[in-house]
């Protein structure tokens, strides 16, 4: 089974689009968005563009704001505190990486913890390690679990999950995830040993390495599901540029039960995601 993160995004974005019609009605809000992107790189430049259709096709409002490579640490904090005391702004979202004279960590402490529609403020990431309610939850983990349920069903309770990658973004939000759904979580990272052999155990198991065709067949049990995080841009046989995930898809994809492609897996889910926690934290600011 392949799993259409593609049509599970559509899906959302209904339910969302009703959602964002009844706010409007009952108390005259329009969730709003707001992009904020330093430099001018291309994958991150498409990335914002699908980001601003799709927040516009459920009826909220979508801004971008462009700032250019050599925008100051000082420059990018005034314009945060901005948008933090603008009412008509209710999810903000600072495309990552930042350059490197930006200190990433002073950027996002300094969201307003109601408007982080990526989760990535301590207050949320603590609030979710906790298992306390109302934490902005990161996008694409949530992502992960709803296409993971898609195979498996509400109950993951007991399943051994193990997820490749440790990062603050993808690999850890989605491990305490995991570990909400009650299942047995296994933390992966590049000084793992015997990685193929845990992965091995795993009944579902989540790639976010960032390398193309990492995960191996023979790394995978029979029947289990895999949820391909990763994003690469390679260079198929002609030389054209195109997307593959961190799972190596041809060889995994006759051996598991289900699996998420790429493109259309995880990637639309997150971008959904980002609409859900911006009509959330609309909602709660109400
Ligand atoms: N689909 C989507 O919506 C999104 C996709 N992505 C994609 O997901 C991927 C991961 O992203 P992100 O978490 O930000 O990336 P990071 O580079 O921050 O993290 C990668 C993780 O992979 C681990 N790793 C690297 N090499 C190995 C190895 N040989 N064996 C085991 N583990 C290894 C690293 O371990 P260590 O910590 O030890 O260095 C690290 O924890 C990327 O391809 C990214 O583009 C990211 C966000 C959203
Ligand atoms: N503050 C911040 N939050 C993020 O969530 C964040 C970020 N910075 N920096 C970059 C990564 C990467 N990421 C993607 C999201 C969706 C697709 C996506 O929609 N992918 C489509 C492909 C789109 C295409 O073909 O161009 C797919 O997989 O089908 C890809 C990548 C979010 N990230």
């Amino acid at each position: 089974m392949i799993i259409d993160g593609k049509q599970a995004a559509v899906d959302l974005r209904k339910a969302l689009a009703i959602e964002v019609a009844q706010l409007k009605k009952d108390k005259n809000i329009t969730p709003g968005l707001t992009v904020v992107l330093v430099g001018e790189d291309p994958a991150s430049q498409i990335y914002v563009r699908n980001k601003v259709k799709q927040t516009r096709e459920v009826g909220m409002i979508s801004s971008e704001i462009k700032l250019p490579i050599d925008t100051t640490q000082a420059q990018l904090l005034e314009q945060l505190e901005q948008l933090n005391n603008d009412n008509s702004v209710h999810g903000i979202l600072v495309q990552l990486p930042l350059p490197k004279h930006i200190d990433e960590s002073v950027i996002i402490a300094a969201i307003a913890p109601h408007k982080d529609v990526d989760g990535f403020h301590a207050l949320n990431s603590g609030r979710l390690l906790n298992g306390e309610k109302g934490a902005l939850v990161p996008c694409t983990p949530q992502g992960c679990i709803i296409l993971a349920k898609k195979h498996l069903g509400e109950d993951l309770s007991g399943l051994h999950a193990v997820v490749i990658g440790r990062s603050n973004i993808v690999g850890k939000p989605v491990a305490l995830l995991l570990l909400q759904e009650h299942c047995t979580v296994t933390i992966t990272h590049s000084r793992t040993k015997n990685l193929a052999e845990i992965c091995r155990q795993a009944d579902i198991l989540i790639a976010a390495v960032g390398r193309p065709n990492f995960v191996k067949a023979s790394w995978v049990k029979k029947g289990a599901t895999v949820i391909d995080v990763g994003i690469n841009r390679i260079e198929d046989e002609n030389g054209k540029a195109k997307l593959v995930g961190d799972v190596d898809f041809t060889a995994v994809e006759k051996i598991c039960g289900a699996i998420t492609p790429v493109p259309g897996g995880v990637g639309p889910m997150t971008i959904a995601c980002l609409l859900k926690n911006t009509v959330e934290a609309a909602r709660a600011n109400a």
